[in-house]
Parts: C-alpha cells; sequence; structure tokens
C-alpha cells in the first residue's frame, strides 16, 4: 500500500483517554447559529421585501426556485412573508395547487400562514435558507433529483438485488455522480445536509479534549471536523476522500475560516494507506459497502490510529431485533437501490466486527434521525 501523507499532531492522545463518555448534548440549533460562518447571510423572515419578479441578472436564481420545491419556497419566502399569489406568482405555481402545496407546507411545519400571509417557520428558516451556514436542504435536493426517481424502481432492486441509480448499467457509482461539477457538488453538498445534525452531536458529546487528531474517511467536504474544530479549538486534521472532492472541501473549509487546521487527503481507501489520527471518523462509509470491504475499512482505521485511539463509525444502525428503527431499515432499502452490496446493520454485529479487527472496547451511542454512532477503542 502506498502512504499518502500524515495529519499533523497525530499520536499526541494519551492512551485510552478516547474512550472517555463526555458531557451532554447542547442543542443543535443553538450551536449552529453560533458557529463560524461569518460569510453567511442571516436575514430576519421580514428583511428587504426585494422583488419577485424573474429579471435579468436574476434569472438563474430564479429558475431555482421555480422548481417548485420546500427549498425553493424557502428561498423565496426568505426575504419578506408574502401573499399566497405572490409566492406562487415567484414559484410559478398554477393557481389549481398553489394553495393546496404551501397549506400543505404549513401542515409540515415548514411554513407559517397569518391572515393569508406566508413566513417560514422557525426551523425552515434556519435549515432550508441556503444563504445560512446552517442550510441542510442538499439532502432534499439530492433526494428530488437522485433518489426519488431511483426509488421508482424498488420493485426491480427487489427482485434483482442490483443496484437503480447511475451504475444500474455496470461501472463506478461515485465515477458517474462525479463526472460533471453539478454532480458532484450536489451529492457532496447533500451529504452536509445530511450529516450535521450528527457531527453536531459528535462535536459536543465525544470526549474531545483528549485527542488532537481527527481524519474524516470518506467525509465529503468536511462537515464532520469542520464541527469538531470549530467547538474545540485545539483540534486539527482534515478528510480523506476521492481527488475530486478536493476543490469543494476547501471552498467549504475556508468559508469557516478552518483551512489552517483542516487538511484534504486525496486517495482511494481501497488501496492507499490512511493517514494516521487519534480518531478517524467513517461516517456513511460501512453501510455502503458488503461484509468484507466492511472489515476491510474497520483494519484500515484500526492501523492508522495509536493505542488508546478511536474509531467513530455512524450509520442508520438498525435496533438487535431489526424492528424498531424503521428508517435505518428503510436506509438499507436504499443501499439495495444505491450500492451493489451495501447494507445497514445491528450495532451488535458492528460491535463483533470491531472486535475481531482488534479493538479493545466498544460502545454505541444515538445521534439522530435514526442515526447512531460505534465507538471503538484501539
Ligand atoms: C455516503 S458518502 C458519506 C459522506 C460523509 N462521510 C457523510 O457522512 O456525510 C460516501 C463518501 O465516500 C467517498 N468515497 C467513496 N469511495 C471512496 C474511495 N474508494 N476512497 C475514498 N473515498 C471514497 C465518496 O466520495 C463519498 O463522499
Amino acid at each position: 500500500m502506498r502512504a499518502v501523507g500524515s495529519v499533523a499532531g497525530t499520536g499526541s492522545g494519551p492512551r485510552g483517554l478516547c474512550g472517555v463518555r463526555g458531557g451532554g448534548v447542547r442543542d443543535q440549533c443553538g450551536r449552529a447559529e453560533s458557529g463560524g460562518h461569518e460569510k453567511a447571510e442571516r436575514p430576519s423572515a421580514a428583511s428587504d421585501g426585494s422583488s419577485s419578479g424573474c429579471h435579468s441578472s436574476k434569472r438563474k436564481r430564479c429558475h431555482t426556485e421555480r422548481q417548485g420545491s420546500v427549498t425553493s419556497v424557502a428561498a423565496v419566502r426568505r426575504r419578506s412573508p408574502r401573499t399566497g399569489g405572490d409566492l406562487a406568482e415567484a414559484l410559478g405555481l398554477h393557481p389549481r395547487g398553489a394553495a393546496d402545496f404551501l397549506d400543505a407546507l404549513v401542515a409540515l411545519g415548514f411554513l407559517e400562514r397569518s391572515e393569508g400571509v406566508y413566513r417560514n417557520s422557525p426551523s425552515a428558516d434556519t435549515f432550508l435558507d441556503r444563504s445560512k451556514a446552517t442550510y441542510a436542504g442538499g439532502i432534499l435536493e439530492m433526494a428530488n433529483s437522485r433518489l426519488y426517481p431511483f426509488w421508482g424502481s424498488l420493485t426491480e432492486a427487489l427482485h434483482t438485488g442490483k443496484p437503480q441509480n447511475e451504475h444500474k448499467h455496470g461501472g463506478d457509482v461515485f465515477d458517474a455522480i462525479y463526472h460533471d461539477q453539478e454532480g458532484l457538488e450536489r451529492f457532496l453538498h447533500g451529504m452536509t445536509g445530511l450529516s450535521m445534525g450528527k457531527a453536531m452531536v459528535i462535536a459536543e458529546r465525544f470526549p474531545w479534549a483528549d485527542c488532537r487528531t481527527v481524519l474524516d474517511v470518506g467525509g465529503a467536504v468536511g462537515c464532520v471536523p469542520v464541527a469538531v474544530a470549530q467547538r474545540h479549538p485545539h483540534m486539527s486534521g482534515g478528510v480523506f476522500a476521492l481527488p475530486r472532492v478536493r476543490p469543494v472541501f476547501e471552498k467549504y473549509v475556508a468559508s469557516f475560516g478552518l483551512e489552517d487546521r483542516l487538511t484534504f487527503h486525496g486517495g482511494d481507501f481501497f488501496t492507499d494507506d490512511l493517514p494516521r489520527a487519534d480518531v478517524i471518523v467513517l461516517g456513511q462509509i460501512l453501510h455502503g459497502w458488503g461484509l468484507e470491504e466492511k472489515r476491510l475499512l474497520l483494519k484500515e482505521a484500526y492501523d492508522a490510529l495509536p493505542d488508546g485511539g478511536a474509531v467513530l463509525v455512524y450509520d442508520a444502525i438498525v435496533d438487535d431485533d431489526r424492528k424498531e428503527n424503521t428508517f435505518g431499515l428503510l436506509a438499507s432499502l436504499n443501499m439495495l437501490i444505491e450500492t451493489r452490496s451495501g447494507f445497514e446493520y445491528p450495532a451488535a454485529d458492528g460491535r463483533a466486527w470491531l472486535a475481531d479487527t482488534g479493538f479493545s472496547g466498544s460502545r454505541i451511542e444515538p445521534l439522530t434521525d435514526g442515526y447512531s454512532m460505534l465507538v471503538g477503542i484501539k
């Protein structure tokens, strides 16, 4: 195997200490609001009242808004409270469905309506405004453009056991998704939307005081290391990911002013050695592969850790009885649609794989939205 570099300060974490349980979890939204995304605009619900028309320089933005998704409603809406008629015009909605669409968003909690005027709900304002560092709508955009059509072929996947996405007819899925810049960014920001809440919990809960470096393997644009570095100024590290991810990672990390502490390591985790770090994160990585690859990735993480270091594995880990975590079981069906051999798994299986790899101890901790984290201590 070829070594691809190391994370600065590796190995300084005291033996065994990375496994100590930390304090309680703070409110995620509060955490996000106090984050360091200085360049993010933070308008109030009734900020500027700018025009809703699709003219000149606004044409491209309006095209996006006119897609009629919940994120586009939030984007249009954030500029000022709007009447249903104004919103329908800005979004290009036919009058027949407009009221039902907007009121469905009220019922779902995305919008609030008072005397015929709509405004973003507080959670939509925080998580569905593209101008904010807390924007989590990337996963909705990706679900809209990719997952929704692929799930239309669930029956075929159930009959054939074959993926139904970009590599339905062969090839590598990431070659296909990352083929063009738009697909690359849409997938990576989709991952950020999916992982942001988990990253905040991990940054808050894990005992980072005892560690110095963190490496997020297959870490997309670095959502987890960014949350950790923001919360813990003594931490440095970065992401190990496919080389094409580098510019998107660097832009994202620079937007938080963390480029001095977070570094990109390009490589393939099946053929390159991982850089060493006190804590290695495998977030939504194991679930994408079969058992043999799952075990190989755990071994790679083990080899890159010092004694006492920790691997953090988060996935939509299902309950051991496989009848409680609805999201985890549906996420496993999503792996049927998205991958050749991936599957979600019960915590008991994950802990057994960790023990087989040589980890001396492990525990399971709930995160958010049906996700949990396995912590393995070397
Ligand atoms: C499902 S995403 C998870 C992203 C991130 N960890 C998260 O939880 O949001 C899987 C990631 O693994 C990366 N990846 C896939 N195959 C890889 C390989 N062979 N070597 C390195 N990274 C890879 C992809 O680029 C993608 O960002």
